[in-house]
């Protein structure tokens, strides 16, 4: 072995026209090279790490409010660590989480369309080389001067691009289908698990887990439906390639009486060597491509916010402030890429030189072993080999004969059977070759699929827990004791330990439950009533007191904390203050969220839709647009007629609790009156937040909230609207400070004495 390598050493000397020493150098130098990089890599990705900690904390510190302290940094720049996406064995548990979504069974049609897909492969990798062959056959017969021959072979060679372009559109066409079934069997999951109890409510305002999930939803599931797909062909093609070509070079080198052990273990050495060098200098590609998508999602997010908004932010003429958000966003993509852009440079240079050079040359002296160690002239006159034996050099037999001399049939003339040899070997190892050099750059690829994949796999986990109630509000420093009030924690997460009882009476009955916000702030302690259908009810106090927060947790949109719940299942609808309008017609604005099909089943006709419309006044609107138009019914109607519009639903609907939270502040106060009577009508119980005194006459009892967590549930009648007024004289006498002053603005408005 020591003489082969010296004598390597001298060839190379030889035919490159440099000394040992230099060579020795060059060697130091390209391992100095791969050291430095490895060491100034990690240098450059952990100050990104640290980057993007702090942005991370700049974003959660925006959204903390009420003193709500940010956690340990340490913990959570340790844990981020540990998630950044990489070719690692959670890469591989989420990828077959992944695999088992897109592929459920071994008989759907995914498996089909791989089956053919590989087929198509295949087929490809035999084409290829029989139509190699053909075009030698071609060059032989014209140098041959044969036009018989010549035109015999072309004929045959325009007969076989016929099914080699059938090949080729099948292999893309079938790649194609097979990323659109995989991404339609991704958004299938996703937005079952997205709908499933809340869960989209519940990833934004509860869970701060997901930064962007309609980036997840939308582009990352794209990507990965995509690049597993076209990875499948790119590593199989490569595979097939690299076995086929293998078997043909072995049985060449073994015609040349070659020692069969010593080529192919240099080759291994290099390439495997290769592959270590490439894997200790890699990038990080999957975190980086991670970090583009989060990017990308922002950017697309603060594009959103100003097609949402656009009416507020033209009023305000605040297009400098929303460009230069804009800008920012784009600003920080565009950095980020450019230094995704900059490490790729080296890393493709390196693998540019280690894939194109460093194993060419490697083929060149693997296959020129065997004649320059050969002890003389060549003596052994070289046996037919398998090669030609291999059904992919077609049945001509001149073909075969002509494959039969390249491989060294010509035992006359030694140096031209050489040159053949050379030339065949050379090009079966260039193919080869080529196939390990796609096989290793889908490793890059592979890479930048792990930063996907966990970006979609991290958002199906967190939507299966926000489904089952686990919550994982980062940042939320523990307030385990507020007031009376003690929330149990589990790890950094509180416990929601209070009870939702489905209510059979159709009471609602509220036993000692907290309000508390998503960021654990607790707005009341303890809050207990009991109302029943009929009683309706007022609920005031000064603002960010919790009054709609009670309406969150009645509909079960947020989780309780203590205490008992028990409500009617399905019986409240809750009306905001600003409406949501749906897309479609007329007819769905009012009908929302129920279908058409739903409509039909529950026997309502226009009809009935026309005679509600003019309950809430805006039969013009019918008239107008029929209900049969499709229209942008958010930027079309006035705040006062999409308030309206919202109250139709109710009356479509009659559910048997209604939950207005100032629904009606833009509608005049003589329709708002006969709304609210029709509604006690239709035997709706009303629970309604107003500061509109003309509207207490609609309701039995009154649930007063003061702002620091006390409250005061009580029937509204004379007797109580006389304790009102006594409490006003009491506060009268009493200095004025902040609080008195709001109570009495409170007191007034609900006494119909606010004459501001
Ligand atoms: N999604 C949320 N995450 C964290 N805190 C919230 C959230 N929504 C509301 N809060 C906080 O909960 C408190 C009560 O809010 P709520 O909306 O119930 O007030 P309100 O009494 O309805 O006020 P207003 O009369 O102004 O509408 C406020 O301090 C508010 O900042």
């Amino acid at each position: 072995m020591p003489t082969v390598v010296s004598k390597f050493m001298e060839k190379t000397e030889q035919a490159l026209h440099i000394n040992r020493t230099t060579l020795s150098g060059a060697v130091v130098a390209a391992a100095l090279f791969a050291y430095t990089y490895k060491v100034a890599y990690p240098l450059i990705t952990r100050r990104d790490d640290v980057t993007n900690i702090n942005n991370n904390l700049v974003k959660k510190n925006v959204q903390t409010q009420n003193g709500v302290k940010l956690k340990n940094n340490l913990s959570k720049r340790q844990r981020l660590r540990t998630t950044i996406p990489a070719l690692n064995l959670q890469f591989i548990l989420q990828f077959i989480k992944l695999v088992r979504i897109m592929i459920p069974n071994l008989f759907c049609a995914e498996i089909g369309l791989l089956t053919g897909h590989t087929t198509f492969l295949f087929l490809r990798t035999f084409l290829s080389i029989y139509v190699a062959n053909l075009e030698g056959a071609i060059v032989k017969y014209i140098v041959r001067k044969e036009p018989k021959n010549f035109s015999k072979q072309l004929m045959k060679w325009f007969a076989v691009a016929i099914p080699a372009t059938f090949i080729n559109s099948m292999i893309k066409y079938l790649e194609s289908k097979i990323a659109l079934s995989f991404r339609t069997r991704l958004v299938d999951h996703s937005y079952k698990l997205y709908f499933k109890n809340q869960s989209y409510y519940r990833v934004t305002v509860l869970d701060g887990r997901l930064d962007n999930c309609a980036q997840r939803l939308t582009d990352d599931i794209e990507t990965v439906a995509s690049t597993v797909s076209h990875l499948y062909g790119q590593i199989t093609k490569p595979m097939f390639d690299i076995l086929l070509m293998a078997i043909a070079l072995a049985n060449l080198v073994k015609s040349r009486n070659a020692n069969l052990i010593t080529g192919p273990a240099i080759i291994s050495g290099v390439v495997v060597f290769s592959a270590l060098v490439l894997k200790l200098v890699s990038p990080r590609f999957g975190q980086l491509v991670a970090q583009e998508a989060e990017k990308k999602g922002y950017l697309r997010h603060v594009h959103s916010r100003i097609v949402s908004n656009a009416e507020e932010i033209a009023f305000y003429g605040g297009h400098k402030v929303e460009q230069s958000q804009l800008r920012s966003a784009f600003r920080i993509l565009s950095q980020h890429l450019e230094h995704m852009f900059g490490v790729k440079l080296w890393f493709v240079m390196l693998e540019q030189f280690l894939m194109k050079y460093v194993w060419s040359g490697t083929g060149m002296i693997v296959v020129s072993l065997p004649i320059l160690l050969a002890a003389g002239p060549l003596s052994n006159t070289p046996k037919p080999t398998k090669l030609m034996n291999l059904p992919l050099l077609g049945d001509d037999p001149s073909v075969a004969l002509s494959a039969a001399k390249m491989v060294g049939g010509d035992a006359q003339d030694s140096v031209s059977e050489r040159t053949h040899y050379f030339t065949t070997a050379k090009n079966l190892l260039l193919t080869g070759s080529s196939a390990v050099e796609r096989l290793m750059s889908s490793y890059k690829d592979i890479v930048e699929l792990a930063g996907h994949t966990a970006r979609v796999a991290n958002m199906f986990t967190v939507l299966e827990e926000a489904s089952k109630g686990i919550y994982h509000k980062t940042m939320v420093e523990k307030k385990e004791k507020c007031g009376d009030l003690e929330i149990e924690f589990k790890g950094d997460q509180p416990l929601a330990k209070g009870k939702m009882i489905i209510s059979t009476n159709n009471e609602i009955i509220l036993k000692d439950v907290p309000i508390v916000t998503p960021n654990c702030d607790v707005v009341c302690p303890s809050l207990s009533l009991e109302l029943k259908p009929s009683q309706h009810l007022l609920i005031t106090g000064p603002n960010g007191c919790g009054k709609s927060s009670l309406f969150r947790i009645l509909s079960g949109l947020w989780p309780i904390y203590g205490g008992e719940l028990h409500s009617p299942k399905n019986s409240m609808f809750y009306i905001p203050q600003r409406p949501y309008m749906v897309i479609g017609n007329l007819r769905d604005q009012i009908i929302y969220p129920d279908t058409a099909t739903d409509m039909i089943n529950k026997q309502i006709t226009e009809d009935d839709l026309l005679k509600i419309m003019r309950l809430v006044h805006l039969e013009h609107i019918v008239e107008r647009d029929t209900f049969h138009q499709v229209k942008d019914w958010t930027d079309i109607l006035s705040g006062g007629e999409k308030q309206r519009m919202a109250i139709a639903r109710l009356f479509y609907h009659k559910p048997k609790y209604a939950l207005l939270d100032e629904c009606t502040s833009a509608v005049s106060i003589d329709v708002e009156s006969f709304i609210y009577q029709t509604a006690i009508d239709m035997g709706i119980t009303l629970l309604t937040i107003t500061h509109r005194p003309t509207l207490w006459k609609f309701h039995t009892h009154i649930l007063q909230f003061d702002g620091a967590g006390a409250w005061k549930f009580d029937q509204l009648n004379a007797n109580n609207r006389l304790s009102l007024k006594k409490e006003k004289e009491e506060l009268l006498k009493k200095p004025s400070t902040l609080e008195t002053t709001q109570r009495l603005n409170e007191l007034n408005k609900l006494l119909g004495e606010d004459h501001n």
